[in-house]
């Protein structure tokens, strides 16, 4: 470990820490270690630095002061095999990739979000519905909604039903690309850049890499002759594809660039909006006290007549408490992107070298004993108690409206207006709409187990498949949920 730089575990002769970096749950070791070495510490792998914030402060510094420095990504060899550098979400800093955020903005920023919302309402609505029509599919149901929701926007391709088989694939698509990144999954080609030269018949990289290529773009270029199709026969959706086919030359994109970009929103966009929703569902299972809380304000506030609107949230402190609390407690990126400095930088008085990987570690940041009371303990009234959920005297430097589990700086999610309506929408929805209990085995009569614990093992941070009893609260509201999907439906025409 050289002068200066955070300090961090005990390293070995040329490998550094590799022996130490975690397989498994890496942000709960990388918490542990932030508990030991400090807000701010460094590993190393090979000849390589990696530092991990773990502070509110530290990350203000690191990510945002610092930013013109600190929004570069590290090279991963794999993903270029896959997206010869088209991609954005670890595409490398620079001007190519201020264009993908350029245009980004067109789709995303929080004006052009307002014009997504009845689209959203329609989508939440269908999810209310199926979930009326099979409690059981309830995982399944989230997922259509957030993964129709992207494709409709970018491709104008809607996906009514969870056994679509478009959506079927998408998800496939996206745990095999996750596989690409998951730590301990593949030899540490880029800690070793030698590995790369070990020859095919003995590596199982990079035909994987190529099956993961020909299948996403068999995928989504079938999703571009589509767009193609309705623009040569005057049948526009108004999704953004159309729009960057006839105008993508305003943002220096040739037909490769426009299909990784579209690509990579969509990838970026279907999984984390519905992790989050799971994760949101299996935290009322978990705590019924806080579901009654909430579902009494919605009660008081909205009724039994009419289903809730977006407006209605600036009415609901506690159920804008329950939101930020799961974006805390279930962060789903837990150390966010990895990002990667392109200059020499200081950070809390440590030296940060060019060319160091860091990542901002959303999940210790979440539980920063300095920060939070009882950090591991699902307790939204923390979010009423002060307007970031920090406990009395904390320093709040650092400390944001926007959660931290969108990361940081100038590669902070794009996503976040689009994101947010729809965590909103159907929060309020299922607060509303059902009543949400442990299911029980038909046999056994035993409760089913559930647990926010139980997670997917991968790079984000998503909850394996659970049951639960969900139904309606009432009949009256079962009219308004089916009346409301008729009046909504209008929204889905022009994708027929
Ligand atoms: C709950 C939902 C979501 C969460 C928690 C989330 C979280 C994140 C995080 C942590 C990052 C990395 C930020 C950084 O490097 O500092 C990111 C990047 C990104 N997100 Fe999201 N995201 C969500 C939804 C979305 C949606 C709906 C879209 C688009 C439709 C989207 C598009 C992207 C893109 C394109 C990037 C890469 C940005 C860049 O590298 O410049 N995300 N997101």
């Amino acid at each position: 470990r050289q002068q200066g730089l955070p300090p961090g575990p005990p390293t070995l002769p040329l490998i550094g820490n590799l022996h130490l970096f975690p397989t498994t749950r890496a942000h709960l070791k990388f918490t542990e270690w932030a508990a030991t070495y400090g807000n701010i510490y460094s590993v190393k792998i090979g000849s390589q630095t990696a530092v991990f914030i773990s502070s509110a402060k530290c990350a203000r510094e690191c990510f945002e002061l610092n930013s013109a420095t600190t929004s570069d990504r590290p090279e991963m060899h794999m993903l270029n095999l896959v997206y010869q550098g088209n991609e954005m979400i670890m595409g490398r800093y620079g001007p190519y990739w201020k264009n993908l955020r350029r245009a980004a903005h067109h789709l995303l920023s929080k004006d052009a979000c307002n014009t997504h919302l009845a689209l959203q309402r329609a989508g939440a609505n269908l999810m209310m519905n199926a979930i009326l029509e099979s409690p059981q599919n309830i995982y399944d149901h989230i997922q259509r909604y957030a993964t129709s929701l992207v494709l409709e926007l970018v491709f104008g391709v809607h996906c009514p039903t969870y056994d679509d088989p478009l959506i079927k694939e998408h998800y496939e698509i996206e745990r095999q690309t996750e596989l690409l990144i998951k730590p301990g999954e593949h030899p540490p080609i880029d800690a070793f850049p030698i590995l790369r030269y070990i020859p095919e018949r003995w590596t199982r990289w990079r035909s994987m890499c190529r099956d993961i290529r020909n299948r996403q773009r068999k995928y989504f270029l079938n999703f571009v002759d589509r767009c193609l199709d309705r623009i040569a026969n005057e049948k526009k959706t108004g999704c953004f594809m159309e729009y960057l086919l006839e105008n993508g030359g305003e943002y220096g994109f040739n037909r490769e660039n426009t299909l990784y970009f579209a690509l990579s929103l969509v990838l970026a966009g279907g999984d984390t909006t519905a992790t989050y929703l799971q994760f949101f569902v299996l935290c009322m299972l978990e705590n019924p006290e806080i579901l009654a809380k909430a579902q009494r304000e919605i009660d008081d506030v909205i009724g039994n007549d009419r289903v809730p609107e977006l407006k209605d949230l600036e009415n609901l402190p506690y159920v804008r408490a329950i939101i930020n609390e799961v974006h805390r407690y279930r962060p789903i990126a837990p150390t966010s992107i990895p990002h990667y400095t392109i200059a020499d930088i200081k950070v809390a008085g440590y030296l940060i070298p060019k060319g160091t990987t860091i990542f901002m570690n959303i999940w210790g940041i979440g539980r920063d004993p300095e920060l939070y009371e009882d950090p591991d303990r699902f307790w939204p009234e923390r979010f009423v108690n002060s307007e970031f959920g920090t406990k009395p005297g904390a320093d709040t430097t650092g400390c944001r409206e926007t959660p931290f589990s969108f990361g940081s700086g100038r590669r902070i999610c794009p996503g976040v207006h689009l994101a947010s309506n729809s965590i909103a929408i159907n929060v309020m929805n299922v607060l509303w709409a059902f009543e949400i209990n442990p299911s029980k085995d038909p046999d056994t009569g035993l409760q089913v187990p559930f647990s926010t614990n139980d997670t997917i093992d991968g790079a984000l941070l998503s909850p394996n498949r659970f049951a639960c009893d969900i139904r309606p609260r009432s009949s009256a509201k079962v009219d308004l949920i089916k009346r409301e999907l008729e009046l909504s439906r209008p929204s889905f025409d022009r994708f027929t």
